[in-house]
């Protein structure tokens, strides 16, 4: 089922497209990964998405409800980390998911409390005060209030900033739960890598417009196999490869990556054992979606570090 639908939605501020034409659609149970350098629309995307501010074109439908004409019950359907959650840090963490139930008029807000806190981990430190809590912590809270109203969509900006490789990875276990639960998440970033790991689509933001949106799992399945291998002198081992057309990339003057079949390996090692190169090591890789998706990268040397 579809929980969000968005159709050529497009801001401009001061003349300025910042937002161009968008078109995405998130299903039932799905993480979708919404990726894109700095700067390239993500947060005004998701400040549209959620209604803080309006587009200048296009629309959002949240569950069926378009947030022009319906926005109260499309609202109903959304949970939503944007920028860095708000917490009163001096009232204890407890405290503060009963101030944002009531606001939100959560039936039973005790019970619920109860199972978001359970479910975010936080269950023995719930009565400390926010000011002392982790960054992970404060994190884990703001998912707890996000989720206090059973959001159908769950929309995370940039949730891991700052994270400890730790906190990602608690992080990902949750946001992974809540999708096998159903929830739809939209999830951005401008890390790949966390991206790969979490989201079953992906869409590519770059310059304000959507460049590509693909399949995790498909784009991982169809890519090739490569070994890597380090021999004395890369040189001794081009020829060989180049005379029998195999598809390679020297690393350095030791190591190299060629493409080929999984079953293809053994006879590829007896191959070069026959041609007496002494193999130092081999192991098999795995393209990145960082290297499937170079091109959102390339021109972005400073992502690319951060990637
Ligand atoms: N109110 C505004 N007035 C003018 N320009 C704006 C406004 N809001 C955003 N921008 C510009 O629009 C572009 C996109 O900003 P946005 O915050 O959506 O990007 P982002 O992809 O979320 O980046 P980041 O990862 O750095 O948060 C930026 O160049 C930003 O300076």
């Amino acid at each position: 089922m579809e929980v969000l639908r968005v159709d050529n939605l497009t801001k401009q501020i001061g003349g300025k497209t910042i937002v161009n034409q968008l078109h995405m659609q998130v299903n039932e149970g799905e993480v979708y990964g919404f990726l894109g350098p700095n700067g390239a629309g993500k947060t005004t995307t998701i400040r549209m998405i959620v209604g803080l501010i309006q587009a200048t074109q296009g629309s959002v439908c949240i569950c069926g409800h378009d947030i022009r004409t319906d926005r109260e019950q499309a609202m109903k359907c959304v949970g939503a980390i944007v920028e860095n959650p708000e917490t009163y840090s001096y009232l204890s963490g407890y405290k503060n998911l009963i101030h944002y139930a009531r606001l939100a008029g959560i039936p039973n807000k005790e019970k619920r409390i109860q199972e978001v806190v359970e479910f975010v981990k936080l269950t023995d430190r719930i009565h400390d005060k926010v000011k002392i809590y982790s960054l992970g912590m404060r994190q884990r809270l703001g998912l707890a209030q996000a989720l206090l109203g059973k959001p159908k969509l769950l929309i995370l900006d940039e949730p891991t900033n700052g994270l400890d490789p730790e906190g990602i990875r608690e992080f990902r276990g949750l946001v992974r739960q809540l999708a096998d639960q159903g929830t739809a998440v939209f999830v951005s970033s401008h890390i790949l890598k966390e991206m790969e790991a979490i989201c079953d689509r992906i869409a590519i933001i770059k310059n304000s417009r959507i460049i590509t949106e693909q399949n995790v799992a498909k784009v991982l399945e169809g890519q090739g196999h490569k070994v890597r291998i380090k021999v004395d002198e890369v040189k001794q081992v081009e020829h060989l490869l180049q005379q029998n057309q195999f598809s390679y990339q020297v690393l350095d003057h030791h190591t190299m990556e060629i493409k080929m079949d999984e079953s293809d390996f053994s006879e590829f090692i007896r191959f070069l054992v026959l041609q007496n190169i002494n193999l130092r090591s081999i192991e098999t890789v795995k393209d990145s979606l960082e290297e499937l998706f170079f091109n959102f990268t390339a021109d972005e040397e400073g992502e690319k570090k951060n990637a």
